[in-house]
């Protein structure tokens, strides 16, 4: 059996490799990310990873893996910023507050879709106009979901998190592993 990464995110590429699998091909999906009006992050989450899984046609031998991650401020859905203003504007509606990452994975081979969304929750310190202005210079907030990585420099504000940091970074390994067992893919 072939894995076929459907992601073009070097996080995904990475994490796959810490339970030791480097897919046989990278297909990133190109998709419409655009949320329904008033769809709550979690369906939407899990919407998106469907959508990714749909735009890749496995062949008989191949399971392909597609994800996405959704910062959710309430059911407000918070995507990944155009620029440093709304990567600001993001992070000051964060700032002092909890939030969740939804990180919803689709699994698919030729026949079958197997999907399966984890909630996470995670809390930022108050943030100064310093700080917040350094972390902008970085440029880390580049093509991340709500403006930030748990990963990079924004570590330094999340005094807390729960549930699966894997799955904040952008793919859940426990249920990654899992699911992929149960789509019969023996590493
Ligand atoms: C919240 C958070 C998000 N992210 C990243 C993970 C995802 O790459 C990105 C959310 O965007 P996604 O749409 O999930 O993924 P992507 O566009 O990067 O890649 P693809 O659709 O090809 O799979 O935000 C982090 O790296 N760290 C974090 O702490």
């Amino acid at each position: 059996m072939r894995l076929i990464l459907g992601s073009g995110s070097p996080r995904r590429l990475e994490l796959l490799a810490q339970l030791g699998l480097v897919p046989d091909a990278i297909r990133p999906p190109n998709i419409d990310e655009t949320p329904f009006p008033r769809e709550l992050p979690r369906p939407y989450c899990l919407r998106m990873a469907q959508t990714k899984a749909d735009a890749l046609e496995p062949a008989a031998d191949e399971i392909v893996l597609c994800a996405d991650t959704t910062v959710a401020l309430g059911r407000r859905i918070l995507g990944k910023p155009a620029d440093a203003d709304e990567a600001g504007a993001f992070l000051r509606r964060l700032s002092g507050r909890r939030h969740t990452v939804v990180t919803a994975i689709a699994i698919r081979n030729s026949d079958r879709t197997w999907t399966r969304a984890v909630v996470s929750a995670v809390k930022f310190k108050r943030l100064s106009e310093d700080e917040l202005r350094d972390y902008l210079a970085t440029g880390d907030w580049r093509g991340k979901a709500g403006g930030y990585a748990i990963q990079g420099p924004a570590a330094a504000f999340i005094p807390w998190m729960q549930g699966s940091h894997s799955a904040i970074v952008g793919l859940p390994l426990f249920e990654t592993a899992q699911l992929l067992r149960a789509a019969g893919y023996a590493a």
